[in-house]
C-alpha cells in the first residue's frame, strides 16, 4: 500500500469515528442490539481499503509467484527434453557399439559375408516393428507365415554344417505367427498406406516362437538360495542334462560350491569368478533355467545388463507369475524347449539413470540400472509426503504428493503396481505404467504410457524431504532435492519361455495366483427378469 493510500484510508476511518451515532440492529436470532456508529464504522472498516489493498497485493504477489513457477517449469521441461534426447542418443550409440561388436565377432569367426542388412537387423533391438522379413521362412503349409526377426548367428555359406559348436552360442530364430494371412501377402509394416488410406496391415503383437537352428549346448541355472529342495532339484536336473543331452552347465559360484560339497561328480559344472565374467555370460549361455519364484526370475534377469538368453522358469515359489513350468515335469518341459520351437514372451525392461543435481546433469553411473518389474521412488523412512515432479519426454506430467511413485513394466504390473491400484497389463502390451503410491489427492488415477517415452522424476528444490529409489525391490538409492531419475525401455528384453503361450500363461497366472474375479455363481432359482 502506498503512503497516499494509507493516508486516505486513515482519513475515512477518522471521519467515521467522529460520527458516533447509536442505532438499533436486529441480530440473527431476533434480539435487538445497540450498535454505535463507531462499531459500525469499525465493521465497515474491516473489509475496506487497507485490507482490500493488502489482498490485491497478495493476489499480485501470488500471480507473480505463479509466473515464476511457470517459468521454472518451462526451464525444467526444457531440461527434461534435453535429457530425454541425450538418453535417446546414448541408447542409439550403445546399439551402434553393440552392432559393431557383433560385426567384429562375426568377422573373427570367419563370417565376413554377414550381410549389412543382418547387422542392421541386430541393431533393430528386437523391435518387432523394424524387423526384416525372411522371404524364405514362410512355411505356407499351415496358413501361418513366419517372419524372421532376429538371428543370433552368422548364417553365411562359410559355415560348415557339421562344424563343432562347443563354446559357440546356438543360433536361433524368432518367428511370429500371423494367422489369417489370407491374401498370401508377406507384410512388412504394421501400417499400410494403400491408395493413400491408412490401414492397419498387421496386428503388432503376435505370439512369438523361438526356433533353434542348431541344438543349444549351454545352460545356466539360477536358483533360489537357502532351500534344500531347490538345491536337490538343481543337482538332479544338472545330472539329467549332462547324461541325456551332454549339455555344458553354468551355475552361480554359491551353487557350484554346494554341488561340489555334495558330490565331486559335479566337477564339470562351470561358474564365474568376477564381474567381467558375468558380463560375458550372454555370449556363452544358450538357455537360462530358473528354480524358485518370481524373485529368482528377477535375480536371473539382473545378471544380464545387455542381451538376455531365453529363460525357462520352473515354479518353486508361492505365486509364480513369471514361472509357468511345473518342476515335477522338468524332463518333458526341458525336452520340449531344447528340441522344438516354443512360444516366448518378450518381457520389456526399464533402464534407469540417476542424475545428481551436484553433478551438473551427468548421469551417476555409465551403466544403467535395469529392472524387470519396476523402479519405485518413495519416502523411505521419512514421515513427510514425497514431492516428485514428473516429466514425460519434454512434457510436464504431474507432481506426486503422497507415499511415492511406481514406474513399472507390464511384467511388473501384477507386482507392486497392482498393490498400489495399477491395472494388470498383458506382458506383451508395449507400455510403461505410472502408478502413484497412496497419493494425497482424490483424482490421481494410474496411467499407462507408451513404451517409447523417457520419464524423468525429479525431487524439486522445495521438497521437504529426500526420496529413495529402489529397483525390483532392491538396492535403495537416496535422491536429494535437485536429483532426478531417468527411465526408458531398455533395448534388451527378457525372453521367457511360455508353458502354452503368452496369453494363456498370463491368464492362468492371474486366475491361479490372484484368484482374479472369483465369485460364487448366483443360483438359478432367483426372480425372473
Ligand atoms: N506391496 C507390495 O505388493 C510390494 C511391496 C514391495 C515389493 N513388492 C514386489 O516385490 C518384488 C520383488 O520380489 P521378490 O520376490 O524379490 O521379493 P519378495 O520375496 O518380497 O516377494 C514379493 C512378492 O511379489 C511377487 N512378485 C514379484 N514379481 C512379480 C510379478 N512380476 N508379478 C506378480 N507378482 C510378483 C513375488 O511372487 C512375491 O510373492 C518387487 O519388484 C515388487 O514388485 C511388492
Ligand atoms: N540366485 C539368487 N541369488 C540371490 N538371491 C536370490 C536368488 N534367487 C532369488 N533370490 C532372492 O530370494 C528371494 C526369494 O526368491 P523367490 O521370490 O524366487 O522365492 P519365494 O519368495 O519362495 O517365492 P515367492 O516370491 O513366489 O513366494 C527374492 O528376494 C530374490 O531376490
Amino acid at each position: 500500500m502506498s503512503a497516499d493510500e494509507l493516508a486516505a484510508a486513515t482519513e475515512v476511518r477518522e471521519e467515521r469515528i467522529n460520527l458516533n451515532v447509536t442505532t438499533s440492529h436486529k441480530t440473527e436470532n431476533g434480539d435487538i442490539t445497540k450498535v454505535s456508529s463507531v462499531e459500525r464504522a469499525a465493521y465497515a472498516f474491516v473489509p475496506q481499503t487497507p485490507i482490500r489493498s493488502t489482498d490485491a497485493h497478495l493476489e499480485e504477489f501470488s500471480e507473480a509467484m505463479r509466473t515464476v513457477a511457470k517459468t521454472l517449469r518451462r526451464v525444467a521441461e526444457g531440461k527434461a527434453a534435453a535429457q530425454a534426447e541425450a538418453a535417446e542418443w546414448k541408447r542409439k550409440y550403445e546399439l551402434e557399439v553393440a552392432s559393431k561388436e557383433h560385426k567384429h565377432h562375426n568377422v573373427i569367426k570367419g563370417c565376413s559375408n554377414f550381410g549389412k542388412d543382418k547387422l542392421e537387423q541386430l541393431t533393430s533391438q528386437m523391435a518387432l516393428e523394424t524387423a526384416s522379413i525372411d522371404q524364405t521362412s514362410c512355411c505356407g503349409n499351415h496358413g501361418i507365415c513366419s517372419h524372421q526377426i532376429l538371428q543370433d548367428e552368422c548364417p553365411g555359406p562359410n559355415r560348415k554344417p557339421d562344424e563343432k559348436m562347443v563354446g559357440r552360442k546356438a543360433p536361433f530364430r524368432l518367428l511370429w505367427g500371423c494367422d489369417g494371412d489370407k491374401n498370401d501377402q508377406h507384410k512388412r509394416d504394421f501400417v499400410s498406406f494403400e491408395k493413400g488410406d491408412i490401414k492397419t496391415a498387421e496386428r503388432s503383437n503376435k505370439q512369438i516362437l523361438l526356433k533353434w537352428e542348431s541344438p543349444p549346448q549351454t545352460v545356466l541355472f539360477v536358483t533360489k538360495p537357502n532351500s534344500n529342495s531347490v538345491l536337490a532339484l538343481c543337482a538332479e536336473m544338472v545330472r539329467w542334462l549332462k547324461e541325456h543331452n551332454n549339455m555344458n552347465v553354468f551355475v552361480e559360484p554359491r551353487v557350484s560350491k554346494e554341488l561340489l560339497t555334495e558330490d565331486s561328480y559335479f566337477n564339470f559344472v562351470q561358474t564365474w569368478n568376477n564381474d567381467q565374467e558375468v558380463k560375458a555370460l550372454h555370449t556363452k549361455v544358450d538357455l537360462i533355467v530358473t528354480l524358485g519364484g518370481d524373485g529368482t526370475v528377477l535375480w536371473a534377469a539382473s545378471l544380464f545388463k545387455g542381451p538376455v538368453p531365453p529363460a525357462v522358469a520352473f515354479s518353486l515359489g508361492s505365486l509364480g507369475f513369471m514361472t509357468p513350468f511345473p518342476s515335477e515335469q522338468y524332463r518333458e518341459c526341458l525336452g520340449n524347449v531344447l528340441k522344438r520351437p516354443f512360444s516366448i514372451t518378450l518381457r520389456s525392461r526399464l533402464q534407469c539413470h540417476v542424475v545428481r543435481d551436484a553433478a551438473k546433469d551427468e548421469v551417476e553411473t555409465e551403466e544403467p540400472i535395469i529392472v524387470l518389474n519396476e523402479v519405485t521412488i518413495d519416502r523411505g523412512m521419512s514421515s513427510y509426503l514425497t514431492y516428485l515432479e514428473c516429466y514425460c519426454d519434454s512434457s510436464f506430467v504431474t507432481c506426486v504428493q503422497g507415499d511415492g511413485l511406481i514406474i513399472s513394466t507390464t511384467s511388473g504390473s501384477t507386482a507392486y503396481s497392482l498393490a498400489a491400484g495399477g491395472s494388470m497389463v498383458h506382458p506383451q502390451v508395449p507400455g510403461i505404467l505410472f502408478t502413484p503410491i497412496c497419493p494425497h489427492s482424490l483424482s490421481f488415477r494410474p496411467l499407462i504410457l507408451p513404451e517409447y517415452v523417457t520419464l524423468r522424476v525429479q525431487v524439486p528444490f522445495n521438497s521437504r524431504g529426500q526420496a529413495w529409489a529402489s529397483f525390483d525391490g532392491k538396492g535403495r538409492i537416496q535422491l536429494g532435492p535437485g536429483d532426478a531419475l531417468i527411465c526408458s525401455i531398455s533395448p534388451w528384453p527378457v525372453p521367457t519361455a511360455c508353458l502354452v503361450d503368452s496369453t494363456t500363461d498370463f491368464l492362468r497366472s492371474i486366475h491361479e495366483g490372484l484368484h482374479w474375479n472369483l465369485r460364487k455363481s448366483q443360483s438359478f432359482d432367483g426372480p425372473s427378469a
